[in-house]
């Protein structure tokens, strides 16, 4: 499910629901009293005449239901289109710079076109709907009336007293208003049917992931990590991104986990912080299958810098804290967190400081300074596991060096996992691994640097630093 969908469910569609809520409960009691009322004072002028203009609410009945359900048809089309085209938008602004230099704004702007025109060819057809159905409705009730009366005046050739038939007449004109308004608060409700059907489709999902009732809080721990036998596929019958992956990385070891793009390197790191479960085996945190631990604790314990770093609106201090549980920001851990991150230095230039706003998903940032904001957001969480993927592809090589160095100390207390290509990087661990086609096998730094480069820096860097390794 797209992101830009759940985001309109949520609040346009939310919305909807809403007033199709209020507009039924606005009406139902008003217009039963209004019902109540008016039919008792018809039945009290002419009881006979009552019986013949009752006979036609079963038809309006029928026209009002018949005309609800294709509205709700209608409804439902227009909010997926609409569901589409915010989808839609929630993907392409964001991706504006991509989209110009690569010349698609024409592309683009075609593709907006067309949903924009779906969209407002079914919310015409929605609206023209609503419009049509009081009108269908108060049609088929004089229609039914007309013939009604005319049949029983003709079939029982009765005469009307014209006063009486006046105060029933008045009386009729009341009876009807209540009834067109419950039809028009029943479209209401079937126009927000679809809204509630994704609604509720939405609290219905449960999470592959959740925590078992037995699940264990720990305080602390030591950082020993084992997979057993893990075998994972995100698509069944899809062959194993991982396959029958043993590893034990003990507590306060560096690893770097090495191989080819999309050999399933940040697979592994997801099935350790439990984003996944795998298909068969497990995975231990210090000798406790983390599948027994609280998700909360065990997110808590390992600090994960991804490969495309991810800031929110906010402070920079904000986005430094952002695992804080409680959210109180403590300036003096978010500031020493800045500092091992190298970030401190562009952070104390900038107007505000620490209180600056990065802008929408960091986008006053370079790719670089909000690689090491998320590199001190890791470090603020003082977890002790630190899992770092591609944390360093942004930086410049000053940068790394001294970040390389801030990582030196914190190894010496942390389990630190190395998803890197850079051979820097590869080359603080202590242990190397190499994940390819979902195999892992352990490889000693020489066979490492006898790859020739396939997964990390180009051959001239390997061999320099070969020769300095
Ligand atoms: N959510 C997903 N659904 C389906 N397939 C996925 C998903 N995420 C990743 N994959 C696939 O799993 C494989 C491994 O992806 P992964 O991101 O783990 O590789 P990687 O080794 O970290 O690559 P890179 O070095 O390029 O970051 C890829 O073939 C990828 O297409």
């Amino acid at each position: 499910m797209a992101a830009g969908d759940i985001a309109h469910r949520i609040t346009d569609e939310a919305d909807d629901v809403a007033d199709a809520v209020y507009s039924v409960l606005n009406t139902i009691v008003p217009t039963s009293l209004q019902l109540i009322a008016m039919g008792t004072q018809m039945v009290a002028i002419d009881p006979q005449l009552s019986l013949v203009a009752a006979m036609v609410i079963p038809c309006m009945s029928i026209v009002i239901a018949k005309l609800g359900e294709r509205l709700r048809q209608i409804s439902k089309e227009a909010r997926l289109s609409l569901a589409m085209l915010a989808a839609y938008l929630n993907d392409v602004l964001p991706s504006m710079l991509t989209v110009k230099v690569n010349n698609g704004e024409h592309k683009e702007m075609l593709r907006f076109h067309e949903l924009a025109f779906v969209d407002l060819k079914n919310n015409l057809g929605k609206k023209k709907m609503k419009a049509l159905i009081p009108q269908a409705v108060r049609t088929t009730y004089i229609a039914g009336l007309v013939v009604l009366c005319a049949g029983s005046v003709a079939v029982s050739g009765t005469t009307f007293d014209p006063e009486g038939f006046l105060s029933f007449l008045t009386a009729l004109a009341l009876f009807v208003e209540p009834i067109q308004d419950f039809g028009k608060a029943y479209n209401e409700y079937k126009q927000g049917e679809p809204a509630l059907e994704r609604i509720f489709d939405l609290t219905r999902f449960i999470p592959e992931v959740r925590d078992k009732p037995s699940a264990v809080h720990l305080n602390s721990v030591k950082g020993d990590i084992k997979f057993h036998d893990v075998t994972f596929r995100y698509v069944a019958g899809m062959p194993p991104t991982v396959d029958g992956v043993n590893l034990h990385i003990r507590a306060g070891e560096t690893i770097a986990i090495v191989g080819p793009s999309g050999g399933g390197k940040t697979t592994l790191a997801k099935l350790l912080l439990r984003l996944y479960h795998p298909q068969s085996g497990y995975i231990a945190l210090d000798n406790h299958d983390i599948q027994d631990i609280q998700l909360q604790c065990l997110r808590t314990h390992i600090a994960f810098v991804s490969q495309d770093p991810m800031l929110f609106s906010g402070t920079i201090a904000k986005n430094i804290a952002y695992g804080d549980p409680v959210g109180d920001i403590n300036m003096r851990k978010v500031e020493n967190a800045a500092k091992i991150a190298n970030a401190d230095e562009f952070i104390k230039i900038l107007p505000e400081g620490y209180d600056s706003y990065v802008g929408q998903r960091g986008s006053s940032l370079s790719g670089g300074q909000k690689q090491r904001l998320s590199i001190a957001r890791a470090i603020y969480q003082n977890s002790s596991i630190l899992v770092l993927d591609e944390a360093t592809s942004a930086l410049d090589s000053r940068s790394e060096l001294l970040l390389k160095e801030a990582l030196m100390n914190l190894m010496a207390s942390h389990t630190v996992v190395i998803i890197a290509h850079r051979l820097e990087m590869i080359l603080m661990a202590d242990r190397i691994v190499l994940l390819e086609g979902g195999k892992l096998r352990e490889v000693t730094r020489s066979a490492f640097l006898s790859l020739d480069g396939r997964f990390g820096s180009p051959p001239d860097v390997l061999s320099r630093e070969l020769g300095e390794a």
